[in-house]
């Protein structure tokens, strides 16, 4: 079993439009409102791939409602809160262009806070398989939250998966015990400040945040596929070239993927890439089901070039 904590979650709305035009009047084409946060998405892809999930996430309010309707049958832990659970808006493109407004999400009090890691406190109890921790921080929840669902995981012997960034993302990476981070390559570059051009410097990044006491890295990098750092190895791999719809939940996706079997980390590469490849080419919010995901045609490549550039991949 997956458990996954979702610190603020969403409703997703989509906006799909020929071409976005600041200061005009455009047309919508489709609408959709999805359940959304990226616990919440990594929840729903292993669902629809018959692992069994629980999403733990604080809900308040006429948003914490609709995410409650819409999270239909996805087994949860849901965290009452005060306030609204917030709406997040993506407008995507023709050409796949996407382009994301996230609101920053409801205040939760010291109290909230508390009850929301007393659930997750509740679940590990329980001997899940991983507990996977991700997305940004709601007002309120001190940086250092991740550090505690990391150090709350090692005291069961659970393995984290984490996806943040910014604050979050440092403060729990400096204090390691973690064994799978998940950054995408502008959150890692961002993490050891500096530019990331090539396999070598990503590789290198990777190994400095594995120094730190981490496990794994899996640098997620668009459409140019990503790469996974152990401390032994390192593979990359790429999906096909598909039309993109919307680029939202690839991530999410991927790291579902990666988590969904036991298997050697060039395999858990294989499908994180095949599963992210194939959410960008669904609209919005939508996780690919097992049909969706073209596994055979993605090949990783054992210790690859440190003078590629990540720009050509
Ligand atoms: N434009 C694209 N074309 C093909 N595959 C893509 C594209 N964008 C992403 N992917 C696939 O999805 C994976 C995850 O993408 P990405 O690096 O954008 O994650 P992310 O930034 O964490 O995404 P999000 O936060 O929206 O979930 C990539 O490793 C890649 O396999
Ligand atoms: O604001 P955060 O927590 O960083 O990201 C939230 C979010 O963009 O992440 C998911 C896609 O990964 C979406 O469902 C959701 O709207």
């Amino acid at each position: 079993m997956i458990l996954t904590l979702t610190p603020n979650p969403s409703v997703d709305h989509t906006l799909e439009v020929d071409s976005l035009v600041r200061g005009e009047v455009l047309r919508v084409h489709a609408t959709r409102a999805q359940a959304g946060g990226k616990g919440v998405n990594v929840s729903r892809a292993l669902l629809g791939a018959g692992v069994p999930t629980r999403a733990v996430l604080p809900v308040g309010g006429g948003g914490g409602a609709e995410l409650t309707s819409l999270l239909g049958d996805l087994p949860r832990v849901a965290v009452p809160i005060d306030g609204e659970t917030r709406g997040n808006v993506t407008v995507t493109e023709a050409d796949g262009t996407t382009t994301k407004l996230n609101a920053a999400g409801p205040a939760l009090s010291a109290e909230e806070v508390e009850a929301l890691l007393a659930a997750l406190d509740d679940e590990l109890s329980r001997s899940p398989d991983w507990v996977v921790a991700s997305g940004s921080l709601p007002a309120g929840v001190p940086d250092d939250l991740y550090v505690r669902v990391a150090r709350l995981a090692a005291s069961y012997g659970v393995p984290l998966a984490l996806d943040t960034s910014g604050a979050p993302l440092a403060a729990a990476a400096a204090a390691g015990s973690i064994a799978l981070l998940k950054p995408n390559h502008e959150e890692l570059s961002a993490l050891v400040d500096r530019a990331l051009p090539t396999v070598g410097t990503v590789t290198e990044a990777a190994r400095e945040v594995l120094s730190w006491g981490n496990e794994a890295v899996l640098v997620t990098l668009g459409s140019h596929g990503a790469l996974l750092v152990t401390g032994q190895d390192v593979f990359w791999a790429r999906g096909p070239r598909v039309r993109t719809r919307s680029t939202v939940g690839a991530g999410d996706s991927a790291l579902a993927g990666f988590l969904s079997r036991e298997d050697t980390p060039q395999e858990r590469l294989r499908q994180a890439v095949a599963w992210g490849t194939a959410a960008v080419a669904l609209p919005g919010t939508t996780v690919p089901q097992p049909d969706d995901v073209a596994t055979d045609s993605v090949s990783p490549v054992t210790e690859p070039d440190p003078l590629w550039r990540i720009e050509k991949l």
